[in-house]
C-alpha cells in the first residue's frame, strides 16, 4: 500500500543544511500495523509526516496505492488527506467544541453528508470509542485517555484507509496507554485499517505492531517482524532500546555484564522459541535426552502481540558430545539456540 523510495529531507537552519532523513526505503502492506521507533531527534516525525506531506521530502518518492503523492496538485492532496487519519501526542482537539462537535468537524469539512447522516456517523464513532455518554462534554472536562479516544474517533470520521499515529500514547499513563493500544488494535482488525505509528517505546511496538523499522540519525538501521527485531536485535541502537524496555532480555543479550564471569564455567547458550512450543516441557526433554547438566541463569515467558514466546539463558556443562546432543534436541523442537561464550 505504501512504498517509500530513497526519501531524503534536509532542513535549513541558520544557513546550514540539517539532514533529517537520509535514503529511507520502506514498504508497508495493506492492513498492517507498522511501527517506527527511534530516539529523540532520530527523524520519526519527519518520516511520519512525509506520508501525508505535512512535511515535503527534499527528494525521493512516496507511493500510496501505486501513486506518487509527492507529485499531487493541491486538489488531489486535499482528497488524499481525507483518506488518511492522524492522531497526535497532545490530541490537538478544538477546545471550544464538544466531543461530538470535534468528531463532526472533519465530516462538516468534507461536506459529503447531510446533518442527519453526520449525526448518525458521530453516534457510531462515539460508540466505537466508548464515549457515548460524554458526547456533550468539552475536551477540558476529559481525561487524557478520553481525549485520545476523541482524537481517534475524529481521525476515523471519514473512513480513512490509513491511520498515522504520532506518539499517540506518550502523554498517557501505562494503564491508559494499554487501553488506547487495545482500541487501535480492535480498529485495525475490525476495519482492516493500515496503521503507521511512531514511538520511542519498545513496549508500544511489542503490543501493537506487526513489523518495525528502527531509525537513527535519519537512517533506517534495522527493520523486520517485531518478534525477530525484539528477540534478535542487531544494531546497537535497537539493542539499547530493547534492553531498556526489558531488563530480562538485556541480561540475555549481554550476559558478560549481568553475571560474574568467574562463576560461569560451562557453555552459555541462549534459547528463544515462539508459539506452541512455549508451553512444552523443554527442560525435562533436555534432561532426559542428554547427560549434559545445565543451570538456568535467566528466563522469560511472555508475548509479542498475540504470539507467546520464551527465552532462556542456560549454562551447560558436559562433554562436546553431550552438548551436541542438546543442540540436536533443540533443533528437533525448532528452538533457536546461540552459544554466547
Ligand atoms: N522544522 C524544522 N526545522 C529545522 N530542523 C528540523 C525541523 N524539524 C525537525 N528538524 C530536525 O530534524 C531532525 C529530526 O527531527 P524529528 O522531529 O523528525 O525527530 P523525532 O525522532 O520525531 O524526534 P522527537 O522524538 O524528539 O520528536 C532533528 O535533528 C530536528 O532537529
Amino acid at each position: 500500500m505504501i512504498r517509500i523510495e530513497q526519501l531524503n529531507k534536509t532542513y535549513r537552519v541558520d544557513g546550514r543544511e540539517v539532514s533529517a532523513l537520509t535514503d529511507v526505503n520502506l514498504e508497508i502492506g495493506k492492513g498492517e500495523v507498522f511501527g517506527i521507533i527511534g530516539r529523540s531527534g532520530a527523524g520519526k516525525s519527519t518520516l511520519l509526516r512525509s506520508l501525508n506531506l505535512l512535511e515535503r521530502p527534499t527528494s525521493g518518492r512516496v507511493l500510496i496505492d501505486g501513486e506518487d503523492i509527492t507529485r499531487f496538485d493541491s486538489r488531489r492532496l486535499h482528497a488524499l488527506r481525507q483518506r488518511i487519519g492522524m492522531i497526535f501526542q497532545h490530541f490537538n482537539l478544538l477546545n471550544a467544541k464538544t466531543v461530538a462537535g470535534n468528531i463532526d468537524w472533519p465530516l462538516k469539512c468534507t461536506g459529503s453528508l447531510d446533518a442527519a447522516q453526520r449525526a448518525e456517523r458521530v453516534a457510531e464513532l462515539l460508540a466505537l470509542v466508548g464515549l457515548t455518554e460524554h458526547a456533550n462534554k468539552y475536551p477540558t472536562q476529559l481525561s487524557g485517555g478520553q481525549k485520545q479516544r476523541v482524537g481517534i474517533a475524529r481521525a476515523l470520521a471519514n473512513r480513512p484507509q490509513l491511520l498515522l499515529c504520532d506518539e499517540a500514547t506518550s502523554a498517557l499513563d501505562p494503564e491508559t496507554t494499554q487501553s488506547i493500544l487495545r482500541l487501535l488494535l480492535d480498529i485495525n482488525r475490525q476495519f482492516g485499517l493500515t496503521i503507521v505509528l511512531i514511538t520511542h517505546e519498545m513496549q508500544v511496538i511489542r503490543t501493537l505492531c506487526d513489523r518495525v523499522a528502527v531509525i537513527d540519525g535519519g537512517r533506517i538501521v534495522e527493520s523486520g517482524k517485531v518478534v525477530d527485531v525484539f528477540l534478535h536485535p542487531r544494531h546497537a541502537v535497537t539493542r539499547g532500546m530493547v534492553a531498556q524496555s526489558d531488563p530480562l532480555t538485556a541480561a540475555m543479550l549481554d550476559p558478560g555484564h549481568a553475571f560474574a564471569k568467574d562463576k560461569l564455567r560451562g557453555t552459555l547458550v541462549r534459547l528463544t522459541y515462539l508459539g506452541d512450543v512455549t508451553y512444552q516441557p523443554i527442560l525435562s526433554h533436555l534432561a532426559a535426552a542428554t547427560p549434559a547438566r545445565f543451570t538456568i541463569l535467566q528466563g522469560e515467558v511472555s508475548s509479542i502481540k498475540d504470539l507467546p514466546f520464551g527465552q532462556l539463558l542456560l549454562e551447560f556443562e558436559g562433554s562436546e558430545d553431550d552438548i551436541s546432543k542438546v543442540f540436536a534436541e533443540l533443533d528437533r523442537f525448532e528452538i533457536h539456540h546461540e552459544v554466547l561464550q
